[in-house]
């Protein structure tokens, strides 16, 4: 969004703010002079842009918001104003949406968008914000006034004197009153799609948890995530962030918990060695680069098959370094093949190639049996990590899951075709959903005969810092080692049967993203590598 109303605006000669977008455009209608009280709080102001942005240009809210802080120069204190009320309004638009219905004499839809957002804005601030009830009134109308309109004002000032004659409990008890399927009132409570509240109780029993879980997990997913940093290992330090105030991290070595605003503060950030990461992608990584090869031998040919942003591409990259291996890094989109080169530059260069390919091409034959070590961390429907998204839930649908299981089988067949005979491959999604963890997983391992899975629990474990995780779930497909597919009722311990197992990590138990790792290897065990 290039202009903004009134609340920031370039003014005309005239000294009146111009309203229009870079198209010349009408942006917000603006309302008559006389009406004009005041300017818009900046802080209010961003959080409203960020909204008409997701919802006018599908904008992400976690790259618009830090970019329009930035522009409106808005200081430590309104940027976490402006960041929890954008994200906030965004994540419990569902919530929000249901009370609305209640005090708008007509269908939601119906309403413009700059009037819904700037109810919604003004109804997070009523329920679920330490503000005032005269200053979230007074202030949204203030808002509303300024940026859309005096007509529009009147009605979200009525409104919004509804939704707060109630609290945010009085309300949720309210609606709850009309819902008796338990689906249908945990996705109001916590303000999920109620697919998605379905999905995830099947994730939760698929992987071995309790489905009543689903309540904890929903309300984690409602938190916001406190920065995981990580230094690279060899090049980084987490001394500044420590020094910072910084909490070392609990799950993975290297790693800390850092609440102190914005980290480009920090020097050894800005110098790319140290990098913001979830605490579970760190521990995937980490579980790749460690593993045990099966087969020994050779280790110096890595490949991250997925590797966009680039965030465990820099990880394995420096470990790579340190041991004297290479990391190919892939990512197919030019632009996001861009971010991987700037994530691996702190790493030497001769330890990391980038390519910019389609990862199924992987699966020709130059490249069969190639790599020691692959990451396949595949585009998935990050149903694990709604928590960093605050809009994303409001965006998919279970067609997405269906059409990313086909293409996440293809990069399975590619990685394992371009792995070595007895190397290790990280399956990996940061989605819990058993289609695409565990069914694509079984479905690999019933197409590959000569492909197994490893104890990635066993691995999972002895990289994280305490010991266990206590998230490893075996993997019903068991096959006998190095045959063709069976059925469960023949994988009995001590029949030739591999014991193979995932790891799911969890928000509301392990404080990260809703990681799932499987660690796969081929040909029979002990099968000696070849070396180059
Ligand atoms: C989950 S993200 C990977 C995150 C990354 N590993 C990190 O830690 O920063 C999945 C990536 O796969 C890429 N992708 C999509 N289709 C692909 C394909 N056909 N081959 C390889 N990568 C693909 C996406 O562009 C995206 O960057």
């Amino acid at each position: 969004m290039s202009e903004r109303g009134n609340g920031g605006g370039r003014r005309n000669e005239q000294g009146r703010q111009r309203n229009r977008g870079a198209a010349g455009e009408r942006r917000f209608s603006v309302a008559a002079p006389s009406q004009r009280k005041r300017r818009a709080d900046p802080a209010r102001l961003v959080a409203f842009e960020v909204l008409r942005a997701v919802a006018e240009e599908d904008a992400y809210a976690n790259l618009v918001l830090p970019a329009r802080i930035r522009e409106s120069r808005l200081d430590r204190r309104d940027a976490a104003f402006a960041t929890e009320l954008a994200y906030g309004a965004l994540r419990e638009q569902g919530l929000y949406d249901a009370v609305l219905a209640r005090c708008v004499d007509r269908p939601l839809p119906q309403l413009d968008g700059a009037v819904l957002d700037a109810l919604r804005l003004g109804t997070h601030q009523l329920l679920s914000m330490r503000v005032p009830t005269h200053a979230a009134l007074d202030e949204t109308v203030g808002l509303a006034r300024a940026v859309i309109g005096a007509g529009p004002s009147g009605l979200i000032n009525a409104v919004l004197r509804k939704v707060a004659a109630r609290d945010r409990d009085e309300w949720v008890a309210e609606l709850l009153e009309d819902l008796e399927d338990g689906v249908s009132r945990s996705a109001l409570e916590h303000s999920h799609p109620e697919w998605i509240v379905r999905a995830l109780r099947q994730s939760l029993a698929a992987h071995g948890r309790r489905a009543d879980e689903i309540e904890d997990l929903l309300a984690a997913d409602n938190q916001a995530p406190v920065v995981n940093l990580v230094a690279l290992p060899g090049l980084g330090s987490l001394d500044e962030a420590l020094a910072q105030g910084a909490e070392p991290g609990t799950l993975v070595p290297g790693s800390a918990y850092y609440a102190g605003g914005d980290v480009a503060r920090l020097e050894s950030v800005r110098g790319g060695t140290t990098r913001v990461q979830d605490a579970g992608s760190q521990l995937v990584a980490w579980a790749l680069a460690n593993a045990e090869l099966p087969g020994g031998g050779r280790d110096s040919v890595w490949l991250d098959l997925c590797a966009g942003p680039g965030g465990k591409a820099a990880l394995l990259a420096a470990v790579a370094a340190r041991r004297g291996a290479t990391l190919t890094a892939n990512e197919p989109t030019p632009h996001r093949a861009e971010l991987v080169r700037r994530a691996l530059q702190a790493v030497p260069e001769e330890h990391w190639i980038l390519t910019v390919e389609d990862g199924r091409d992987y699966g020709n034959a130059d490249n069969a049996g190639r790599f020691d070590r692959i990451m396949v961390d595949a585009p998935c429907s990050g149903l694990g990590a709604l928590r960093r998204r605050p809009e994303s839930r409001w965006r998919k649908s279970p067609q997405d899951i269906a059409e990313l299981t086909i293409l996440q089988g293809e990069l399975l067949d590619a990685a394992l075709s371009a792995l070595r005979p007895g190397g290790v491959l990280a399956y990996v999604t940061c989605s819990p959903h058993p289609a695409e963890t565990r069914a694509v997983v079984e479905d690999a391992l019933r197409r590959h005969p000569d492909a197994r899975l490893l104890d990635t629990g066993a691995a999972a474990d002895a990289v994280c810092l305490g010991g266990t995780l206590g998230a490893a779930h075996p993997l019903d497909a068991r096959r006998p080692q190095g045959g063709s597919a069976e059925p469960e009722s023949s994988a009995e311990p001590g029949n030739g049967v591999e014991p193979g197992n995932t790891v799911q990590l969890w928000p509301h138990v392990h404080r990260t993203d809703a990681m799932f790792l499987a660690l796969l290897t081929k040909g029979a065990p002990g099968i000696p590598a070849t070396e180059d």
